[in-house]
């Protein structure tokens, strides 16, 4: 028997776009700005990297929380939908309207879930936006918090004056505990820093009075900077995948619904 090609998952977030291909352990990646013209689609699509994963892969799963973009993608690529609603099924859901809750939430939840059966989990996600949700018993999703990403907080400092410069996020050991800047792109990465650290904090003692024994997991592009100073105060798991394993959990459980077992 021809040995199965293994699934694609594309995921659309609001500042990149991730091909995955599954294998054996971890996934083979290659990440994109998210595509805002078909002309960005076709530039994706001549990207060796992503080339090579098309190629390889079987079937090819689309998510995320960009409308527009997998509009664009799913023109170009034969790639088939997840379902938010299958996802949000999965769930005993206190948020309103259950399906306003972002399809990248849902699958961190999944993936959650998947990871500690039976457990209360509280899943950070440093992202465009950077995320807390809290998931009881691996059952229940209680509700989250939203807050500003590292980029888009010095976005909005340079959008909202005249003399502050566009920077970039990310470089650098982030914020730890004193600290002043003596110019102003300094004061600005320290201001920014230590108002994520702080609302991180703010955030994560609460939910944790509330709810002591809760694991703690953390993903994102912006996590990695932080670790360091958060993994300092709490017993926090980096998981760099959690979307992509949702997603599998999710495809996993539709293509066994149509008699094709797992993917
Ligand atoms: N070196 C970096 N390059 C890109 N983004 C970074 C970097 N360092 C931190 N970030 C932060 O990570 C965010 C992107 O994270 P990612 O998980 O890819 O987001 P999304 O899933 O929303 O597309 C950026 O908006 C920015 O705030
Ligand atoms: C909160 C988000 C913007 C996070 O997106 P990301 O930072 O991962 O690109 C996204 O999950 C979203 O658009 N959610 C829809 C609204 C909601 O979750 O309530
Ligand atoms: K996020």
């Amino acid at each position: 028997m021809p040995e199965a090609r293994q699934p694609l998952f594309v995921h659309v977030g609001n500042t990149h776009t991730v091909l995955a291909l599954a294998g054996v352990g971890a996934f083979r990646k290659c990440v994109l700005p998210t595509p805002r013209s078909p002309a960005d689609v076709e530039a994706l699509q001549r990207e060796p990297a992503c080339r090579e994963l098309l190629d390889a892969a079987g079937a090819c799963y689309l998510g995320g929380v960009v409308p527009e973009a997998m509009q664009l993608l799913a023109q170009r690529l034969p790639l088939q939908p997840l379902s938010r609603r299958r996802a949000a099924s999965l769930l005993d859901m206190d948020y309103n309207p259950p399906d306003s809750l972002g399809f990248d939430r849902l699958c961190k939840l999944l993936a959650a879930a998947a990871m500690h059966p039976g457990e209360t989990t509280i899943v950070v996600d440093m992202g465009t936006a950077t995320t807390i949700d809290l998931l009881l018993e691996a059952r229940r999703f209680a509700g989250g918090l939203v807050m500003p990403g590292e980029q888009a907080c010095l976005d909005a400092l340079h959008a909202a004056t005249a003399l502050l410069p566009q920077l970039e996020a990310g470089g650098g050991e982030a914020y730890r505990s004193a600290g002043v800047g003596t110019k102003t792109s300094e004061c600005m990465h320290l201001g920014v820093d230590a108002m994520i650290v702080g609302g991180l904090r703010q955030a994560l003692d609460g939910l944790l009075s509330a709810h002591p024994g809760a694991g703690l997991l953390i993903t994102g592009g912006g996590a990695e900077r932080f670790l360091p100073v958060l993994q300092g105060l709490y017993p926090l798991r980096y998981e760099a995948d959690l979307v992509l394993r949702g997603m599998q959990v999710l495809a996993g459980l539709e293509t066994a619904a149509l008699g094709r077992g797992d993917p």
